[in-house]
């Protein structure tokens, strides 16, 4: 089965926003992958609604919105408005996951839960069965350009066993440091979804980078 490709606009040039939009409508590129960061949760802040919605009336394609946030329950419905059709939000943000998944699905979008790195797959025995999306970090979050962490295949094997031991329809995605050389290994661990952020908007051919990753086979 061949990867969804979710580019991270984060690694875009905002200053050209919509054409870097157009050029990912032209792509293989499945989802846009939407960082949103609050200088709370991560040490860094992005962007919010107003950018979102800008990206939103040029995407052809869903928008997948992974909130490093604190509370994020307070604004679950302010990014579906804004156009999320994913919602992911960190196990580490939630005191109350269960209710939080139910609040994003209540709104149509499809909900997912992040994971930092030091955060065990073991912890969603009891949630996993109700997940469309785990996003596995595979940097800590923050920040494009860092280097993937290699205990990520691992953790993503596990993952797998987790989701077919407990009957889950859950999509696996993996978060950071993503490129043509580990997309391979990535893809044998189980994982579904590939976002890249620097590797396709640092790339001479960005479409090209997209189409190849789309190929990576395991
Ligand atoms: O969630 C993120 C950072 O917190 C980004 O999605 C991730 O870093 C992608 O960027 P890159 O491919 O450049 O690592
Ligand atoms: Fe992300």
């Amino acid at each position: 089965m061949r990867p969804l490709i979710a580019p991270s606009v984060l690694a875009s040039d905002f200053a050209n926003l919509q054409s870097e939009v157009e050029m990912l409508n032209k792509s293989q590129a499945d989802w846009l992958h939407i960082d949103i960061m609050d200088g709370r949760f991560v040490p860094n802040i992005s962007f919010g609604f107003p950018v979102m919605q800008a990206i939103k009336k040029h995407a052809q394609k869903p928008m997948d919105v992974h909130l490093m946030i604190v509370e994020p329950e307070l604004y679950i419905e302010q990014f579906r408005a804004a156009g999320a059709d994913v919602i992911s939000v960190h196990i580490e943000a939630c005191n109350h996951l269960h209710r939080t998944i139910q609040q994003i699905k209540a709104t149509g979008a499809k909900a997912g839960v992040a994971l930092n790195p030091h955060t065990s797959v073991n912890l969603l025995d009891d949630i996993i069965a109700d997940l469309d999306l785990v996003c596995i970090m595979s940097v800590n979050p923050g920040f494009g350009g860092q280097k993937f962490i290699e205990n990520t295949y691992r953790k993503t094997e596990a993952l797998k066993n987790l989701i077919i031991q407990r009957n889950s329809q859950s999509l696996i995605e993996i978060d950071g440091g993503v490129n043509q050389q580990n997309a391979p290994k990535l893809l044998q661990s189980g994982a579904d979804v590939l976002v890249a952020g620097s590797f396709v908007f640092t790339a001479e051919d960005p479409i090209a980078t997209i189409a190849n990753l789309k190929q990576s086979s395991n």
